[in-house]
């Protein structure tokens, strides 16, 4: 006898999730069986490798397909497989929850998307996510699922109408695999919703999105008895129809493939409804073959940038899914890109453990990589429109490849660009800025913080805006590590402007000064400020290395720069947000010797050395400095009173 059935209520996810779904705007309502097809096929695939990997698994494979039934009468679509199925825990929890990362942050948009009435926002947010399975409520307003995980004996059916609940019951029997059963909507025409229990329309669904499925889709149709007298009624013929041509894509050859076969491809390997940017299809011959068939989407995921978001490319052997995912095959950088790739000599058995080491998939790792950053070359070169997508997009996981990939450096460096003082809107590459360097300028520029406005606004970079030399302004967090690493491009180096010392009126304005004989006018300039820098540095030395004089100022008084060898404040900041435990960090304060309130300073101090209130002053000197380039106090309230008295005695 069966179980009794319970009703459970969704995770909160999953009902906004679904709630969005039922309501749904998206307009290509047909794609609800691709999604379906594709989990089948997915369990078809599971299926056959686990059955030969466990020899002991009680399973039938003699005959692996997807069916799909109609019955226009109960207006119901069965998609059928017989694959793997599922156990009621899994039915619990891939059905009962959304467990993908990325969930909250997506239905948090979708949420924004829907107050501000933005359908176009929502539709692409749909898209983007993938609602697999769930995009059956766009088309039914009541899902069956019936369902035996291979190797188990009993089965589950659950039920649900896309709202808060949904029902679990186990059975004691049912068929291996999974059905599922959509209670269909009535056809409405205007909302794209179309007879789905009309087999002309399954056949058409079908060899447009899942014409590649390894694995038959069958359906059965009927047609009219041909030898039926005249005037008589005979039962019509019913035949089973394969409606797929199975012929797997990566290994046909590339000039055969339709662009519109490849997108939908893409949309089965990756569950992004949206198109790719880039395709890239390579096979090699010879002593290790294989096919490949990889993508760059158009849109990052919600988690590239978390540790543990997966990776998409799926490894076949001799047309067997071995498993998806495979992280040998890519570095972690381009863990965006999306795929299949189709190994000849490759034992079904590999473990993921094995792949890491093994020589084969290093070669082929080595040769893939390179194919996708040539790829990303020529669209670089010949397609900037989306080349700009890619890089909005994928540029700050481009980057981690800096640090990671030392054979390619030199490419990844050739096709990163960078935003710059040059343009406000345009990026740069470095062969760009290069080919616009002043005469004499030895440097490549740049400033690291985190955002374009304080880079602009901070006070190191005044004397270079004021003669005209161009400034990298690097704002991803990743930026500051591979500085620290990559030391020159092409023969330039480059020169972080907030570290070291900076003199612009000697031929080129940076390094450590050398080289450049000081006039008698900075002899004499440095002389009278002795004293005052000697004080300073005795008062601030809790807090600063040393006090100095600057030349990379016009307009502010101070400014907090680093030793030439120092991590950035950002630096540090992310370190310790990390965890890390740092020494503390002092850095060198730099005055501007035309400004007034340090040409005061100076007065004061010289008419007398002992006045209490030069310390205040030097205390808010130093605070400004850090103020202006976006840094933290350390003690903010004590800043403010020092500051609103000396306000005050002003009035
Ligand atoms: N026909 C099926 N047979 C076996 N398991 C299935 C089947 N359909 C769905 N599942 C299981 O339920 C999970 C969730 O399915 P769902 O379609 O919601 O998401 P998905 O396919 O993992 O990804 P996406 O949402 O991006 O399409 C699947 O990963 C799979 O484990």
């Amino acid at each position: 006898m069966s179980g009794k059935v319970e009703t459970h209520e969704f995770q909160a996810e999953s009902r906004q999730l679904l709630e969005l779904v039922v309501h749904s705007i998206y307009s290509n309502k047909d794609v609800f069986l691709r999604e379906l097809i594709s989990n089948a096929s997915d369990a078809l695939d599971k299926l056959r490798l686990e059955s030969l990997r466990d020899s002991e698994l009680e399973a039938d494979t003699s005959d692996l397909h997807v069916a799909l039934e109609t019955d226009p009468g109960a207006r119901t679509l069965t998609v059928r497989d017989n694959g793997i199925g599922m156990s009621r825990d899994e039915v619990m929890s891939l059905i009962g929850t959304i467990a993908k990362s990325g969930t909250a942050e997506f239905a948090r948009k979708l949420k924004e998307a829907n107050e501000s009435q933005d359908a176009a926002a929502s539709a692409d947010l749909i898209g983007s996510f993938g609602v697999g399975f769930y995009s059956s409520f766009m088309v039914a307003d009541k899902v069956t699922l019936v369902t035996r995980r291979a190797g188990e004996r009993h089965g589950t059916r659950w039920e649900s109408a896309g709202e808060g609940t949904y029902e679990v019951q186990t059975l004691d029997e049912a068929p291996q695999g999974t059905a599922v059963t959509l209670h269909l909507k009535p056809e409405d025409s205007e909302d794209r919703l179309f007879d789905y229990t009309d087999t002309g329309r399954l056949r058409q669904i079908v060899r447009k999105h899942s014409d590649f499925i390894p694995w038959p889709v069958r359906t059965t149709v009927e047609r009219p008895a041909e030898d039926a007298a005249e005037g008589e009624d005979a039962a019509p013929e019913r035949t089973v129809e394969t409606l797929n041509s199975m012929k797997a894509l990566w290994a046909r050859s590339a000039d055969e493939i339709s662009e519109e076969e490849y997108k939908e491809f893409y949309r089965h390997v990756s569950h992004d409804w949206t198109d790719p940017l880039e395709t890239v299809h390579t096979r090699a011959e010879g002593t290790f073959e294989y096919q490949a068939v990889l993508f760059i989407p158009s849109h990052a995921p919600l988690d590239l940038y978390q540790r543990g978001g997966h990776g998409g490319v799926h490894l076949y052997v001799r047309r067997v899914f071995i498993m998806d995912d495979c992280t040998a095959l890519l570095p972690e950088y381009l863990r965006f890109v999306k795929g299949v790739v189709d190994a000849q000599d490759l034992s079904l058995n590999v473990s993921r453990e094995a792949l890491q080491q093994d020589r084969q998939i290093q070669l082929m790792h080595r040769r893939l990589v390179k194919k996708i950053l040539s790829a990303v070359t020529s669209l670089r070169e010949k397609d900037a429109e989306r080349y700009r997508t890619f890089w909005r997009e994928f540029g700050p996981a481009m980057k981690e490849g800096l640090l990671s990939d030392f054979d390619n450096r030199d490419t990844l460096l050739g096709l990163a660009s960078f935003p710059s003082t040059h343009d406000p809107d345009e990026q740069t590459s470095l062969r760009d800025y290069v080919s616009r360097m002043k005469e004499g300028q030895e440097h490549i520029y740049f400033l690291t913080g985190e955002s374009r406005t304080r880079l602009e606004n901070s006070p190191h970079i005044e004397a270079f805006q004021a003669k005209g030399y161009e400034v990298l302004l690097l704002t991803d967090p990743v930026d500051e590590v591979w500085v620290e690493q990559i030391r020159e491009f092409d023969g330039t180096p480059l020169q972080s402007i907030a570290k070291g010392q900076v003199d612009l009126d000697a031929a080129d304005g940076s390094g450590d000064g050398e080289g450049a004989e000081k006039s008698a006018e900075d002899e004499q300039r440095d002389e009278d400020f002795a004293p005052l820098l000697g004080w300073l540095g005795t008062a601030l030395g809790e807090d600063v290395k040393s006090v100095r004089l600057s030349s990379r100022l016009t307009t502010s008084p101070a400014c907090v720069v680093g030793d030439a060898h120092d991590i950035t404040p950002n630096l540090e900041k992310m370190y310790r947000a990390m965890g890390q435990e740092l020494p503390p960090i002092k850095r060198i304060l730099e005055l501007n010797p035309g400004h007034p309130l340090v040409t005061g300073l100076k007065d004061a101090h010289t008419a007398n050395a002992e006045d209490p209130a030069l310390t205040e002053t030097a205390e808010l000197l130093y605070g400004m400095a850090l103020l202006a380039e976006g840094g933290e106090l350390a003690d903010p309230s004590r800043f403010t009173r020092l500051l609103a008295n000396r306000l005050a005695a002003g009035l």
